[in-house]
């Protein structure tokens, strides 16, 4: 007799890097994550989607520490994790944000710099100060920034302030930043918020690549509104609306589910426009736009929970 198949949460069964199970955050009396089951296996990239107000961001800030959760764990490379903000690169856990959020007063490469794992910073930080240490880890640390801005081709703007840059190329050094310090799971928000489409492309290559990095691949959240992107780099979608997992699965599998469709029209209607949701005739998701923390790479030793 064929074994009856234990529910698996959404995301995907298979080797979870990170899980979350039942997870709620509220804030008074708005449930802003109301009992979220998800996986994100190891190596793969999973789009988190849905309506202004779903969720989404919550759903990172929970991960990262920056709110916690009123019930729910979250499990990371198999331990309990109770994350606070600081500790995230050590754990090996990055986050881009959507504002990018560079540090104006340091050069392009000092802010990529300053992504990395704070035992590594030490020798930069004096040299900053213009203490006379400048030692080997410092030049290392300068080394793979470097690495990264050349990984990006914007290794020419290194001494240049944020403020001097074009916008692409502020994303990009986000992006530098946050894979610095070589993290084992990457959180990009919004990503392609304000980026053409060239740039786009662009992106998504990168995105795709993340997972077999040299070094060790990256498992990969993605908060996008922009669909055509998360349905190219994703093997899986999670769907919010009103803080609950409303659908889960393949970008096919999205695409063609009404109940997604339905929470887009549905925002919509009620007057949170889904910044340019295209929702077709047939009641499916269409691409188009529907609506950048930082990392040590090594998996944590010991049993217990990680914080
Ligand atoms: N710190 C907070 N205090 C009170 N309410 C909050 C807080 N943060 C978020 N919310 C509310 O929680 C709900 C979910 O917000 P969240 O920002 O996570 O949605 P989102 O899906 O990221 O939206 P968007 O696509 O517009 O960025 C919203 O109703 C929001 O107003």
């Amino acid at each position: 007799m064929a074994q009856a198949q234990q529910a698996q949460p959404p995301g995907t069964a298979r080797d979870p890097a990170l899980t979350l199970r039942g997870v709620t955050v509220r804030f008074g009396g708005l449930t802003a994550l109301d009992d979220v089951s998800l996986e994100v296996p190891e190596g793969g990239t999973v789009g988190i989607i849905g309506p202004n107000g779903a969720g989404k961001t919550t759903l990172f800030n929970v991960i990262c520490g920056f709110v916690r959760a009123d019930a729910g764990t979250i499990t990371w490379q198999d331990r309990p994790l109770r994350p606070r903000p600081q500790k995230l690169i050590g754990l090996g856990i990055a986050r881009t944000l959507q504002g990018i959020g560079l540090f104006p007063g340091l050069s392009v490469l000092e802010n990529v710099m300053a992504g990395a794992d704070q035992r590594k910073k030490i020798g930069f930080g004096s040299s900053l100060l213009a203490l006379p240490r400048s030692d080997r880890a410092e030049r290392e640390l300068r080394g793979a920034a470097m690495a990264r801005l050349e990984e990006f081709k914007i290794a020419s703007w290194a001494d240049r302030r944020p403020d001097d840059l074009p916008y692409p190329v502020r994303k990009k050094v986000a992006l530098a930043r946050a894979l610095v310090a070589q993290p084992r799971l990457l959180l990009l928000d919004e990503p392609a918020g304000g980026l053409g489409g060239e740039d786009i492309e662009e992106l998504a290559t990168l995105i795709r690549s993340l997972g077999s990095r040299r070094g060790g691949g990256v498992t990969v959240m993605l908060v996008e509104h922009h669909m055509d992107l998360v349905m190219q780099v994703c093997q899986r979608v999670v769907v919010l609306d009103f803080g609950r997992v409303i659908a889960a699965g393949t970008p096919d599998e999205i695409r063609d589910d009404p109940a997604v469709a339905e929470a887009y029209l549905g925002a919509e209607a009620g007057g949170h426009q889904p910044t340019g949701a295209q929702v077709v005739e047939d009641g499916a998701v269409e691409g188009g736009v529907v609506e950048g923390g930082v990392v040590e790479g090594g998996a944590p030793t010991g049993g217990g929970p990680l914080s």
